[in-house]
């Protein structure tokens, strides 16, 4: 490689209760596109926070352009040319995406924010990144994942940097919003940044790395060229194991001819229109579709957790509609969901495994007396624990140290273990590694074997391709086809996924 060395890390270690990183030295080099690859809880956003002055090694060095640097904070890192955009959203939801946007760099004229100046910028920087369609004006909070996501992204963009840190920057982003990013990524690399870039998706590390770094349990395993690994290797480097005995499970099909809940014309104003289908006892109905095609938020309508203009939920053979006036109304009626966005709704990051797994599934946990019983919430929060493999010192860790994709197994934990009869899952795997992907697939067959019904929402084809019975597609809000796994193919599907909603008729 002949570009230019730019950034070094030498004998990293970082030592919480535990060491999380130990010992890592890699070389980044100027204007290529460097993956780091690793297991949930492996030490990558650690390693990344490192750089980016978001936390301190507790020894090691690093060097930028041959110069000493230790940023103290992440102020000292940005001046030296270092940005990242982290998993986790950290917009302020209540500011305006130009306030975001322009966050510690506010124009100011006679000492007052200048109002129309702000606004300006914050445009040129949207616009940069094809964002015409995001008001500036608008409530950061307010707008989807996905476009909080790509205000993040464009926000570390409209910074001179030499080195860009993403983690897994595509998790919420649609097919077309990743390929505008690999675009700009690409034309960065051009420019000699040097982009340090953390994803689960393996495609998509093949196709945009230069390079690959693989972490395993905080240690450096190895850094090669990215053409001469394929992707079975990968998963080797990253789990320490051969994939060879580890072939996908056979698709078994679970779906009985007994209804278990029936949605007719659900809507919400432009979002969800006129949404019906059905889904048996046993059956794992996967819904494609684009960010933004109302997934989400059919599934929030059906759990209460949004009010519906109108349509109606029916469980079983029910003629009678039920009336949820919130979520608590759902789960006693036997409805669990995962939400898509673990920080906001579906974790308390402050409490232990042990507490939130447990969270969802409280009444089945106290005794007589009115207390927890504490033996049977251990035994549960245990159980799980080992069946989603996932890193913690002990179930006692507080949710919040764990890594991303570790806190989103608890979040996935937590509904599991809750005695439900229809699952609601949205895009559940998000940020979570290939080997864990694999058990919560299996997780979702056993449940499908005890005639439970599971509707799963995922931007990742593939894993409804592999996991359901059935597969509906969504676009603009209409349900505009549904496809059974007998005759279903990705094309129909994408297809479906693409077209105006008034030109497909409903399969
Ligand atoms: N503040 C903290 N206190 C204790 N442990 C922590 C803290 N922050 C991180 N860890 C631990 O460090 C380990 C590495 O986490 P890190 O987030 O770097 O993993 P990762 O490789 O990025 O994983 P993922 O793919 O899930 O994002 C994890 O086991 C995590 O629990």
């Amino acid at each position: 490689m002949s570009d230019p060395l730019l950034l070094s890390v030498r004998n990293l270690t970082k030592r919480y209760a535990v060491k999380v990183l130990d010992d890592v030295s890699i070389d980044f080099h100027a204007g290529e596109i460097h993956a780091l690859l690793g297991a949930n809880g492996a030490g990558k956003s650690t390693l990344c926070r490192i750089i980016a002055g978001l936390t301190r090694s507790t020894s090691g060095t690093m060097q930028i352009a041959g110069h000493a640097f230790a940023p103290e904070n992440k102020r000292a890192a940005e001046a030296a040319g270092v940005q990242i955009v982290q998993q986790e959203l950290n917009q302020i939801a209540t500011l305006s995406v130009a306030e975001n946007i322009m966050i510690g760099r506010l124009p100011a004229r006679f000492g007052v924010v200048d109002r129309g100046e702000l606004h300006r910028r914050a445009r040129i920087a949207l616009d940069r990144f094809g964002l015409q369609e995001i008001d500036t004006h608008a409530i950061t909070g307010s707008l989807g994942v996905g476009r909080q996501q790509m205000i993040e992204i464009a926000t570390a963009l409209d910074r001179d940097c030499r080195v860009l840190i993403l983690d897994e920057p595509t998790a919420a982003l649609s097919a077309g919003e990743s390929e505008t990013l690999f675009t700009w990524l690409n034309k960065l690399r051009q420019q000699g940044v040097g982009i340090i870039y953390i994803s689960h998706r393996l495609d998509e590390v093949a196709r945009l790395s230069d390079r690959i770094t693989v972490l395993r349990d905080g240690k450096f395993i190895c850094t090669r060229q990215t053409a001469d690994v394929d992707r079975d290797a990968m998963v080797d480097l990253m789990t320490g194991e051969s994939t060879e005995n580890q072939a996908g499970d056979e698709y078994v099909s679970h779906q009985t001819d007994r209804v278990a809940m029936r949605v007719e014309g659900m809507s919400r104003g432009r979002w969800v229109r006129d949404v019906s289908f059905s889904v048996n006892r046993g059956e794992r109905l996967g819904i494609a579709g684009l960010v933004g095609a109302g997934r989400t938020e059919l599934l929030r309508l059906i759990f209460a957790a949004d009010r519906a203009d109108s349509g109606a939920v029916y469980l079983n053979d029910e003629s009678t509609p039920r009336r949820f006036a919130d979520p608590s109304d759902a789960v006693a009626a036997g409805l669990a969901m995962v939400t898509e966005d673990r920080k906001e709704n579906g974790l308390l990051l402050s409490q232990s495994i042990r507490a939130n797994t447990t969270l969802a599934s409280m009444n089945r946990l106290f005794s007589a007396g009115g207390w927890i019983r504490g033996a049977a919430e251990r035994q549960m929060a245990d159980r799980m624990r080992e069946s989603m493999e996932t890193r913690c010192t002990s179930i006692e860790q507080t949710v919040g140290t764990l890594s991303g994709g570790n806190q989103q197994k608890v979040a996935v934990a937590k509904w599991l273990v809750r005695d439900a009869d229809i699952f609601l899952f949205d895009e559940p795997t998000r940020g979570i590694d290939v080997a864990a992907r694999r058990r919560i697939y299996r997780l979702f067959e056993t449940l499908a074997r005890e005639e439970k019904s599971l509707v799963i929402v995922s931007s990742d084809l593939e894993e409804l391709l592999e996991t359901c019975d059935r597969i509906a597609v969504m676009s603009a809000g209409r349900l505009v086809a549904s496809f059974a796994r007998s005759d279903w193919s990705t094309e129909q599907i994408m297809q479906a996924a693409f077209a105006s909603p008034d030109t497909v008729a409903v399969g």
